[in-house]
Order: C-alpha cells, then structure tokens, then sequence
C-alpha cells in the first residue's frame, strides 16, 4: 500500500528579508500549491519566533485548567458576550454533539465594549494567573504579524498585482482575530462524539500550536468521487465506502511547525480554489492534551468576494471553476452565524 500523503512543510524565512526574491517566489508558489491541493500545510516558524515561546505558553495554558473548577467558572463565557471566556468540558458543540475539550478564547479587543452583544464583550482572564493576559496577549501581535507576511505570501501566490494586494491588505489590517487554548482530557471510548467534531474554521487562516500528542488531530482528503461534494451535512461519506471517497490523514505536530490552514474567507476569496478542509480531533491516548490555535481574521466589517486573480486563473484553465457559486459575504456577519451556530456546520 502506498504512504499516505502528508502534508508540505513551507518555510516563510524568504518573507522576513528583503533580499531573497527567487525564495520569496517558491514560497509563494508552494503556498499556492498547499492550498489548493490540500487546504493545510505545516508552516516552520523558527526563523520568526523562539521554539520555547510557545512550549511555555503551552504550560501556562496546562497550568490553567489545572485550577479548580470554580476559579474557571468565575470567568465563563456566559458571564460576557458568549464567546470570550471559559468554556467548561463538552461546552462546544460541533454538529450537536458535545465536544470532549474545554477551552478559554479570546477575541481583539473592541474599542466600545458591550456584554449584551455577542462576541462584544471583553476578555476575561484568571485572576489568579495574572501572567496569562500579558503572555497570551503578547502571543496574539506575533501572530498578527505573521498573519500579514502569509496574507502577502499568499497574495503572490494568487498572482495578485501590488495594487490588488493592497486592497486585500486593507481588508485584513485590523484583524478581527481569535485565540483559544484547548484543553482535551482522553476521549471515553463510549463517548457519543469526539474531542473535536469534523468542521471548517470559518475565517482566514488557522496557525495551530499542538503539544506533542500524536494521532489526535486528522484532515479530511476528498477522494476523486467526493472532491466536489460539499460534506457539511454531518460527517463525509468516506467511511466504510472504500476507494474513491476520500479519507482522514493524521496531522501530528512537527517541532517549530504550525499547522495552519485555511478558512471559508479565503475559499469565498479564492473563488474555490483553495479548500477549507475539515478537520476534526480525535485524542484517545492517555495525556491531557494542550493546543492552541491562533485565528488570523480579516476585519470585522471586511466586504469578502471572490478576487479578480483567482477568477483569472479559472478564466485560463475551465477545469479549476468552481462547483457552486461564492456569494459575498460581510465577515463580521458571517461570524456571527458561525458562533451562533456553535461549530453546527
Ligand atoms: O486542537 C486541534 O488540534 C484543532 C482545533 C481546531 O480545529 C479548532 O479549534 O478549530
Ligand atoms: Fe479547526
């Protein structure tokens, strides 16, 4: 049987020096072969930030949901707007079943807080780990930066002009991002449901820090029969249906790499060419697993529809148009679905 496919490894050094163009080229070209092939790639960060940075944010997250509790319910998500704040073990729903995680999100910042409008509220944070904030927080700017090094990364990729970049660039500069820390105990081998139920982040791009658990997370392949069915009606038909289908491959963490993928935004924005891929967890290994995902949005009021570039390529090659149409969307909207809807898609 042959090996399983796995996922390239991109190196974004190219982007952090200004004397590199062929580098910044392949990038770019890799970029775009990722996304369109595969939707998630592994995405080395060491030439940007220190390996142990996030190990330590990491163990302050384990640190976190080892407190009793009470002390995490005093910062719940039902206390703000919904979605900042803790969320207790089997709190998330994915396709209405009960995920087997909890987690503490946050979101940027608003400027007029209001706890009554959802996703409007503000952060809350454990008062007896005050070096959570000042951690995490400082966490979220290094993220933002890279988000704007991949967007542009990205931007060649597409054959987007500097003038189409700078538009996009404008869509994405006040990144309405998200942060959660993850906390997933084993999975009960009786429990109706998984650590995390298959879904498709709904943003922009997902730069996913893991502890070092292995066969935990898993992305969906399309299979010849199934690459142009949408599978948001529970979970894909690959199962038990043998060839042709598609199948789960392992993501397991790789030291100094994120995971990262893309999200629905940037599948409207490619016109379909590059795939928000499922993906789901599954931890059944004895350890209390830890991972942190960092979403890199674009802006809360960010008009998003499919660009000239991709259409560009579709106009070229009949072969890469999509098999739906891609209505626009206003992102804060669409996120506000998605959160109401707590992972049901
Ligand atoms: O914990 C993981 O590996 C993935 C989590 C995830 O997919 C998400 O929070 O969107
Ligand atoms: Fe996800």
């Amino acid at each position: 049987m042959a090996a399983p496919p796995s996922l390239p490894i991109i190196n974004i050094a190219p982007y952090l020096t200004t004397d590199d163009p062929a580098g910044r080229a392949r990038v770019s070209q890799e970029l775009h072969e990722a996304c369109s092939k595969y939707g998630f790639f592994y995405l080395d960060f060491t030439s940007l930030i220190d390996l142990k940075e996030p190990e330590d944010l990491s163990d302050l997250g384990r640190a976190f949901f080892q407190l009793p509790e009470e002390e995490k319910l005093e910062i719940s998500l039902s206390n703000q707007d919904g979605a900042r704040g803790y969320a207790r073990l089997k709190e998330n729903m994915t396709m209405g079943k009960a995920d087997n995680h909890e987690g503490l999100d946050f979101y940027r910042p608003v400027s007029d807080p209001d706890e009554t409008k959802p996703l409007w509220g503000e952060n809350q944070w454990p008062t007896s780990m005050p070096q959570l904030e000042t951690a995490f927080m400082g966490w979220t700017e290094k993220m933002k930066r890279l988000g704007m090094i991949l967007m542009e990364a990205m931007s060649v990729g597409l054959g987007m002009t500097r003038e189409e970049w700078k538009k996009l660039r404008a869509q994405v500069d006040e990144s309405f991002w998200v942060m959660r820390i993850i906390g997933y105990p084993p999975l009960p081998g009786d429990a109706d449901g998984y650590s995390c139920g298959a879904h498709r982040d709904y943003g922009c791009l997902t730069f996913l820090y893991a502890d070092e658990t292995r066969n935990a997370l898993q992305v969906f392949q399309p299979g010849k029969r199934s690459a142009n069915k949408r599978h948001l009606d529970g979970l894909p038909a690959e199962e038990g249906e043998g060839e042709g289908e598609g199948h789960w491959i392992v993501a397991d963490p790789i030291p100094g790499c994120f995971v990262c993928n893309v999200g629905e935004m940037w599948e409207i924005w490619s016109n379909g060419l590059y795939k928000s891929t499922l993906h789901r967890v599954i931890h059944r290994s004895s350890n209390y697993r830890v991972s942190m995902p960092f979403f890199f949005e674009p802006n809360f009021d960010a008009h998003v529809k499919p660009l000239a570039a991709a259409l560009r390529i579709q106009e070229k090659d009949p072969q890469l148009a999509p098999s739906k149409a891609y209505d626009p969307v206003t992102y804060g909207d669409f996120l506000l679905g998605r959160v109401s809807n707590n992972f049901s898609m």
